[in-house]
């Protein structure tokens, strides 16, 4: 298919990037990283997550950053939503845009949400009646797509499977997520096309974890296929609470510095999204993980 002309870059660090960060994060500082990724062009921001804060105590103040964050035209915020009271929550508070996630693994459904993959899909179904009630688009997101931490090797059709019920049931995009980030590009090419059987090409995202330092080449592979939705995190920030050693998300800034060099537009300032990530690392104690992000700040 070859490289799309533009990209969609969505950033998941108020939402990816500080759910397993330990010590509470205060709100200001998330209301802060949201309106400074605003500022760098990002034009999609997962601001929140409305989930148990039993489960995930960092998104606790999930209501006060979706309603006091600081809106500017032209961007959606979105968040997280597992089932009908997430949803509920999430609507009270004006969200622009909600996700529902599920997995390509078994073991990683039951830690991660607590449920089957078939029982999941159930919660969803009403959750995406609600939100279209609402006039709200639901994304679904597939973690493990290419392996898991409990079950190892996830066959391509089992991700191909998912994302077809997800797509199904009427979300507008699936993002495919390796949640641990083991991938290489051959494996993603492979999965890739496995969903794309099923699903067009411009529904789908590709988000993809550092931890093997594969990411940028995992999109590499996957750009070349035409994706043209990324989710990345400035200064690959995070990690998940059900993937123990899991690293962040792809860093924005060098997702944006990539596209720079394939000339893909993107709309970012990376300047200014560098600063965002030099500024963050350094509030919140965490090594900056973004290679570009690092070389600029230096300049
Ligand atoms: C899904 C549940 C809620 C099921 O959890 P459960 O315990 O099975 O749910 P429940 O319905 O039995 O409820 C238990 C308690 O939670 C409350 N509750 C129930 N729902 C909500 C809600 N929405 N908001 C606030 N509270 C809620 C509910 O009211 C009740 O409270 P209690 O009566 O005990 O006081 C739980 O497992 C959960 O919250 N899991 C979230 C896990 C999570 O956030 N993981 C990280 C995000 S996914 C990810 O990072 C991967 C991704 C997306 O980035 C892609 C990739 O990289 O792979």
């Amino acid at each position: 298919m070859g490289f799309p002309k533009q990209v969609r870059l969505v950033d998941v660090a108020p939402r990816d990037g500080l759910q397993n960060e330990p010590d509470a994060i205060a709100t200001d500082t998330k209301l802060e990283l949201i309106d400074r990724l605003a500022n760098a062009g990002l034009r999609h921001i997962e601001a929140a997550s409305f989930v148990s804060p039993k489960w995930v105590p960092q998104m606790a103040d999930h209501r006060e950053v979706m309603t006091r964050l600081q809106r500017r035209p032209g961007v959606t915020y979105s968040a997280l939503t597992p089932n009908l009271k997430g949803l509920e929550n999430a609507l009270e508070c004006g969200v622009d845009e909600v996700a529902v996630f599920g997995a390509a693994s078994e073991a990683f459904s039951k830690k991660n949400i607590n449920c089957t993959i078939a029982e999941s899909l159930e919660r969803f179904t009403p959750v995406l009646e609600r939100a279209q009630q609402a006039g709200i688009r639901v994304r679904g997101y597939v973690s493990c797509v290419l392996g898991c931490p409990y079950e190892g090797e996830i066959a391509p059709a089992r991700v191909a499977e998912v994302s077809k019920a997800l797509f199904d049931m009427g979300c507008f995009e699936v993002s495919l997520g390796d949640t641990i980030g083991t991938g290489t590009p051959l494996k993603a090419k492979r999965m890739l096309e496995a969903v794309a059987r099923d699903i067009p090409m411009d529904r789908l995202a590709a988000h993809f974890h550092d931890t093997y330092g594969q990411a940028l080449a995992n999109l590499y592979a996957v750009l070349e296929e035409g994706v043209a939705v990324i989710d990345s995190s400035v200064a690959g920030l995070g990690g998940c609470p059900y993937a123990k050693g899991a690293a962040g998300n792809v860093a924005s800034e060098d997702v944006a510095y990539l596209l720079n060099g394939l000339g893909i537009e993107h709309g970012i300032d990376l300047d200014t999204l560098a600063a965002t990530g030099d500024w963050i690392t350094r509030t919140i104690g965490r090594p900056n993980r973004s290679k570009a992000g690092v070389a600029l700040a230096a300049n």
